[in-house]
């Protein structure tokens, strides 16, 4: 082991804060995350579809399990390996590791989507019963949520078998069910297939719009076309998983990439927590349809175009200072230097608020909610849930960023005050 790499296994191993409500939190998570998948799809398809309902829906078993959900979702994961693996489009490289490399990944999780597009397209035309993913969504996640817990055992196990330098500095703690929960390796990987990575994007991102595909099909199939409601959510949605799979190079910066280790808290939310209940509106809307008045079509369609211009125009302005500084787009812009060489924004979109890609996001988490109407909670879940998220997020990024700029972030936040809403919060 090196000197440098044992230095900083032995920092961890002390002074590690521990994050999400420590062990408590890491035993409490696990159980009641999935609950709350299988509680949430099974309230979405209740008439009452009510969050407050007691006693709550309980699914009876043969309503958990069905062989073919095992079968679409390993066969659904097996395509995506395989696209994955193939050696189409760029090879991009990651950020430096602590032990002076930087990891190859392929980026062609935009061919993925085209390809699953396309295989979707055949299989309507071959009258393929894509509605009949409405009744598969519980036993669906229950295979999922099993996965999720046997994938990360298995990332548990190996992690053992890396080099210190390999382990992410988080999930290092030496409390097996905390070290679980967060992950302790960084980037596990057979050969160059990069778990975190292939998991982070595409399995359960595409699998999400494909799910509301399926919704927008049982809708048709009970009234004989799809409702404005359903055609917005998907579109919203399409749009969304889309945009991340063309800037999937994007991916390699953030926080889940470059710091987290890979435990059952990503795999859970990528191959579960994604995929059933980012698109509980979509199952809501095929038992509870909704009208829409143009005018609110119309500003829900505004409110989406304008928190995805502030998402996109935001990230990429991010994207583009941290990869060429000099790049035209953002040479102009105000920066203030920190002591470790790197420079931060305090104009442009960075300048407006320190959050300003979590802005446009929850901007368009309300839009996707809007087209279910008022009358219940349950498609509010999203943005609810999504506004905790990254509030917390917020506060682990700045605990990371004074940690790692000291003085100059707080020249940064005296700077830009608000974190998140401009004049709010
Ligand atoms: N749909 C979902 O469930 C989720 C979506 N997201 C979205 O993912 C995207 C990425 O989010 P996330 O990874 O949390 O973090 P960010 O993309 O916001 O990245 C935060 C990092 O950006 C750098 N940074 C911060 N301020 C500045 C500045 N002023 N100038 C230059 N660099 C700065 C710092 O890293 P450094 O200085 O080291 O470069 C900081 O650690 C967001 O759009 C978010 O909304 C996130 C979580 C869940
Ligand atoms: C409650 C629970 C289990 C939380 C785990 C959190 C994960 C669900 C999220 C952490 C960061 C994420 C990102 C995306 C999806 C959700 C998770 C995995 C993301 C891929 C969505 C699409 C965006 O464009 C993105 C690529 C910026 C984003 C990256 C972070």
């Amino acid at each position: 082991m090196r000197p440098n790499s044992q230095a900083l296994k032995q920092r961890s191993l002390h002074e590690t804060e521990r994050e999400f409500g420590g062990t408590l939190g890491a035993v409490c998570i696990p159980v009641l995350l999935p609950l709350t998948v299988l509680f949430l799809i099974s309230v979405s398809r209740s008439p009452e579809a009510s969050l407050l309902q007691w006693p709550p829906v309980l699914p009876s078993t043969h309503q958990l399990w069905d062989p073919v959900a095992l079968v679409l979702l390993l066969g659904w994961i097996a395509l995506h390996a395989l696209l994955y693996a193939m050696p189409l489009g760029k090879v991009s490289e990651g950020l430096t590791l602590r032990d002076g490399t930087r990891l190859k990944y392929p980026i062609n999780g935009f061919l993925g989507l085209c390809v699953s597009g396309v295989l979707l397209i055949l299989l309507l035309e071959l009258g393929a019963p894509l509605g009949s993913l409405f009744e598969l969504l519980l036993p669906l996640a229950v295979c999922a949520i099993a996965l999720s817990f046997l994938f990360s055992i298995y990332l548990y196990i190996r992690s053992f078998w890396a080099p210190s330098h390999a382990l992410a500095l988080g999930g290092n703690t030496g409390n097996p069910l905390y070290d679980f929960f967060i992950g302790r390796e960084l980037n596990p990987r057979i050969g160059n297939f990069d778990f975190k990575y292939f998991c982070e994007l595409r399995p359960g991102l595409i699998g999400w719009v494909v799910l509301n595909l399926g919704m927008l099909m049982k809708e048709v199939e009970l009234r004989g076309s799809p409702s404005l409601a359903m055609m917005l959510v998907n579109s919203f949605q399409l749009l969304y998983v889309a945009d991340a799979l063309w800037n999937e190079e994007a991916v390699l910066t953030t926080m889940d990439i470059v710091h987290d280790g890979f435990g059952f808290m990503l795999v859970f939310g990528d191959l579960a927590w994604v995929p059933f209940t980012y698109g509980l509106q979509a199952s809501f809307l095929v038992e509870h349809p909704q009208t829409l008045s143009p005018l609110g079509s119309l500003t829900i369609i505004a409110l989406n175009g304008i928190g995805y211009y502030i998402f996109r125009k935001s990230n990429s302005q991010k994207n583009q200072f941290r990869r060429d500084p000099t790049h035209p787009s953002v040479a102009r812009l105000e920066t203030i230097a920190t002591a470790t060489g790197k420079r931060l924004l305090v104009s442009g979109w960075w300048g407006l608020v320190r959050h300003p890609n979590y802005l446009g996001d929850l901007l368009m988490a309300l839009a996707w909610s809007l087209p279910c109407g008022f009358s219940h909670l349950l498609p509010y879940f999203y943005v609810i849930y999504f506004t905790v998220l990254l509030i917390h997020r917020e506060d682990r990024d700045e605990r990371q960023c004074r940690a790692k700029y000291g003085l100059a972030w707080d020249t940064y936040c005296r700077r830009v005050p608000y974190r998140i809403f401009p004049y709010i919060y």
